[in-house]
């Protein structure tokens, strides 16, 4: 992960633009008093609603916004603008496509230090990490913005002076649901690919994250998009399912748990919707004894606390070879009692809350749960109770987890490491696979034959060696078995985003055979 300086940030001297938004704002200012649902290039209440949610700023508990969940008709009216921008949109060159992306990312590096704020203040991660998610944003549509002008079809020659060539057309109106964990950063990580190929896009992220996506949609308008072109509406499962269900729908992207994503998937069936599934996982990371040693408890912690330990491809289950596993335990969480946590809005706090209460007290059930299940087991617990409700955080290394344990088969979405002995590759791959997930895997190991030799063998759609949890918009990203399926990220995501329309040319006569 490239790390970035904070950088001073000449937009917070212009408070009339972006006044309630400024990263002088310091921990329980903030206070939404804008609407959350974007439609036909602005903001707008929805016109009718199912429900109310609250959203909270995690490091005090504060309830940040209030805001009702978007009705079928509100829905149905945010496909209806999505369409219009549509019409206007397809007919682009793929060049002017890329123009406005790359404003829009320009826009996005110029706002930077006003955006991680708010993802900081909604999220509860780091300003520290809210900065690198900020700066993958950009680069994500800049990089979508440099395919957009050089998509193309093939040319095929055919006998008599025939020919027929195939053209990458667009969907039409795509919808992108996302998680609580990166809310700036999925959206960029769907709108970005699903624009640049000439699709309109009807956005609902996360009832717990509903602020910084509507920031995305008017970055787009203000970088050029026509009205409508990204649009945002605000809820939760009812909200999701209107969207699943409407006819008008191209496409699904869908960014959740497996539970969710199987039930979209069912809805899309209906309507015989293509999906794309990024879901969770427990991926394993394997530590070999002739690794180099730092690299891997660096990797080891970088794969387990960022964002709180709230990643879908966190390598959770730490497999570390026999030889090393004590001066491995003991280093890992030497390293964690000194991850500093507190204020994430604080520039060298590297651990806030978790997103809310619910999340935290699963967290601790599943370290209540590893405790009870072995009796030798060494837990290092810090447990810091700030003054605020939602501000605590368990970091829990959990030392010779057995395979068996249920902290070590299920996904936590917390700060919590389960550490396993193993003696052979053979053995460790067998264990490493035996999962329904498949996001992500990792090794570490000097033997470069063995690390290409085990990533080969890893039923995982992305796999580390020697580092683990960087994801550079070039690479392509999803899940094998039950963490989905389609990728983001990457020059493939074009084919998830677009459909192939093939034509067959005659040059001479028509030869009937009747
Ligand atoms: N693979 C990835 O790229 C990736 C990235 C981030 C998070 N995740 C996974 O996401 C999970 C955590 O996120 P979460 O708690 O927000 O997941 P979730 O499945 O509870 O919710 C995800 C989104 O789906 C919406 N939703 C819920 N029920 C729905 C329904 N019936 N129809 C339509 N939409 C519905 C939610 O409102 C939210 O916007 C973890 O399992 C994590 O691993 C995966
Ligand atoms: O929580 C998931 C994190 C993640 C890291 N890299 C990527 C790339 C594409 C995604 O959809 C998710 C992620």
């Amino acid at each position: 992960m490239k790390l970035l300086r904070a950088a001073p940030i000449i937009r917070f001297l212009i408070p009339k633009l972006h006044q309630t938004m400024s990263r002088s704002l310091s921990t329980g200012v903030f206070q939404n008093s804008q609407p959350l649902n974007y439609r036909a290039g602005g903001r707008v209440q929805p016109v009718d609603s199912v429900g109310q949610e609250q959203a909270y700023e995690p490091s005090t508990g504060r309830v940040i916004a209030t805001f009702a969940c978007s009705g079928e008709k509100e829905v149905n009216e945010a496909i209806q603008s999505a369409k219009t921008a549509f019409k206007i949109w397809r007919q682009k060159s793929g060049m002017e496509r890329s123009r406005v992306l790359l404003e829009a990312a320009r826009i996005i590096r110029e706002r930077s230090e006003e955006l991680a704020t708010m993802e900081t203040i909604n999220n509860g991660k780091s300003i520290f990490e809210a900065r690198v998610d900020i700066e993958i944003s950009w680069q994500t549509l800049e990089y979508y913005a440099g395919l957009a002008g050089s998509m193309a079809g093939q040319h095929v020659q055919l006998p008599g002076g025939s020919f027929g060539y195939t053209r990458r057309e667009p969907l039409g109106v795509c919808v992108g649901i996302g998680a609580w964990n990166y809310p700036f950063q999925i959206a960029c990580w769907k709108s970005g690919p699903a624009l640049a190929c000439g699709n309109a896009m009807v956005y609902k992220p996360s009832p717990f994250t509903p602020i910084t996506v509507v920031l995305l949609a008017e970055i787009f308008t203000e970088a050029g998009a026509p009205p409508g072109l990204f649009n945002v509406v605000q809820g939760a499962a009812a909200t999701g399912e209107f969207l699943c269900k409407h006819a008008e729908v191209a496409k699904i992207s869908f960014t959740g748990s497996v539970p969710t994503g199987s039930k979209i998937m069912e809805m899309a069936s209906k309507g015989i919707k293509p999906v794309t599934l990024e879901l969770g996982g427990k991926s394993p990371l394997i530590i070999f004894s002739d690794s180099n040693f730092d690299n891997a408890v660096n990797g080891a912690l970088m794969a387990n606390f960022l964002t709180q330990g709230q990643v879908c491809c966190n390598g959770t289950r730490v497999f570390v070879q026999r030889d090393i596993l004590q001066k491995f335990t003991e280093e890992v969480v030497k390293k964690v009692a000194k991850i500093k946590i507190g204020d994430p809005l604080l520039e060298d706090t590297r651990m806030g809350p978790l997103i809310n209460r619910p999340q935290l007290e699963k967290v601790l059930a599943f370290v209540k749960g590893a405790k009870e299940q072995v009796s030798c087991l060494a837990v290092k617990m810090v447990k810091r109770n700030q003054t605020a409700a939602h501000h605590e955080v368990s970091l829990s290394p959990i030392g010779e987890c057995r395979d068996d344990m249920t902290c070590v088969k299920e996904e936590i979405f917390g700060p919590v490491m389960s550490i396993l002995p193993f003696d052979t590759e053979e053995e460790v791959l067998e264990r490493a696979n035996n999962t329904t997930y498949g996001l992500a895997a990792g090794v570490f190991s000097r033997d470069i034959q063995r690390a290409h030799r085990v990533a080969a063998g890893l039923q995982a759609g992305m796999c580390f060696i020697n580092n683990y949890n960087v994801s550079p918009v070039e690479l392509p990203f999803g899940g094998y078995k039950k963490s989905g399926f389609g990728r983001e990220n990457g020059q493939v995501a074009i084919e998830y985003y677009s459909q192939l329309k093939t034509v067959c040319v005659e040059m001479g006569n028509v030869e009937s055979v009747f």
